[in-house]
């Protein structure tokens, strides 16, 4: 397993919003998760990622331990993710957008900054070649030098991706990647999802739009008030009777339709 986690909780006060979640993400494979509205996904995602530290339980990425790891240390092991909403500077371009999440994984400071040294002049070179680089792979290039304010939506989501892949990842999380897309956009973007495993990564994803995730998933793993309540294959999850349950019976708030 590429990501493991044992005894993963976290509670705000008195709400527990993952509870002892025990998942394996396997190298090259697309893991989902998904669950009612409130489930703990995005919580959980948060955990791995380390946004949020953990109440009990451990994070292990190849079998490094990494739960009391910081958000930043954990993104240069290797380990990206995307936001929901995730925040574009959307009166910059689509190329420095990308930059930005390039400069993750360079050393210039303040100093290089001020006197603009050689090692400034050849990070920025670098950043930018990795952002043509991922946004050719996201299928962007002709989009580089717009602002994002004037592309698609669909765009924007590619641009998320983009940004996650700019910092040379092994496995990308990512949170409802096909929210506010149409149902062409959405293939077009499983198929983006299909390519980054063909080139060797691995993909967790949190998606509400479930043909999507029957079509694309590997492994599903199924959250419900924070507990994992059943995994297996898109078919196994199809007729699972609680997961039925889980969305089908009562509570407020359910996963939006197709
Ligand atoms: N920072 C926080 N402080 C307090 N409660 C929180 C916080 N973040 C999440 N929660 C609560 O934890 C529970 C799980 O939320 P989470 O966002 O992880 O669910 P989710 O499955 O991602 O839901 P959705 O599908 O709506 O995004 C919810 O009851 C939520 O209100």
């Amino acid at each position: 397993m590429l990501i493991e986690t044992k005894g993963l909780t976290k509670r705000f006060g008195g709400l527990v919003a993952v509870n002892d979640v025990e998942i394996g993400i396997e190298k090259g494979k697309i893991t989902a998760i998904i669950g009612p509205n409130g489930a703990g996904k995005s919580t959980l995602f948060n955990l791995i990622s380390g946004y949020h530290p953990s109440s009990e339980g451990s994070i292990t990425f190849k079998g490094e331990d990494i739960t009391k790891k910081r958000s930043f240390n954990i993104a240069k092991l290797g380990i990206a993710r995307t936001f929901q909403t995730t925040n574009l500077f959307e009166t910059a371009t689509v190329m420095d957008n990308v930059i930005v999440g390039h400069r993750l994984r360079t050393k210039s400071n303040v100093f290089d900054a001020v006197f603009r040294t050689p090692r400034l002049r050849r990070e920025e070179q670098a950043s930018r070649a990795k952002a043509a680089e991922v946004l050719e792979f996201v299928g962007l290039e002709h989009e580089a030098h717009r602002l994002v304010q004037d592309i698609s939506q669909e765009a924007k989501k590619r641009v998320a991706f983009a940004l996650a892949l700019a910092t040379d990842p092994e496995i990308v999380f990512l949170d409802e990647p096909a929210a506010g897309i149409n149902p062409d956009e959405t293939e077009n973007l499983a198929a983006l999802i299909r390519k980054m495993i063909d080139r060797g990564l691995t993909v967790c994803l949190i998606e509400h739009k479930m043909q999507m995730i029957m079509g694309l998933a590997d492994h599903i793993v199924v959250l419900n008030y924070g507990k994992k309540i059943a995994e297996g294959t898109p078919e196994e999850i199809q007729t699972n009777e609680e997961v039925i349950e889980a969305y089908l019976g009562g509570g407020d708030k359910h996963a939006e339709a197709e």
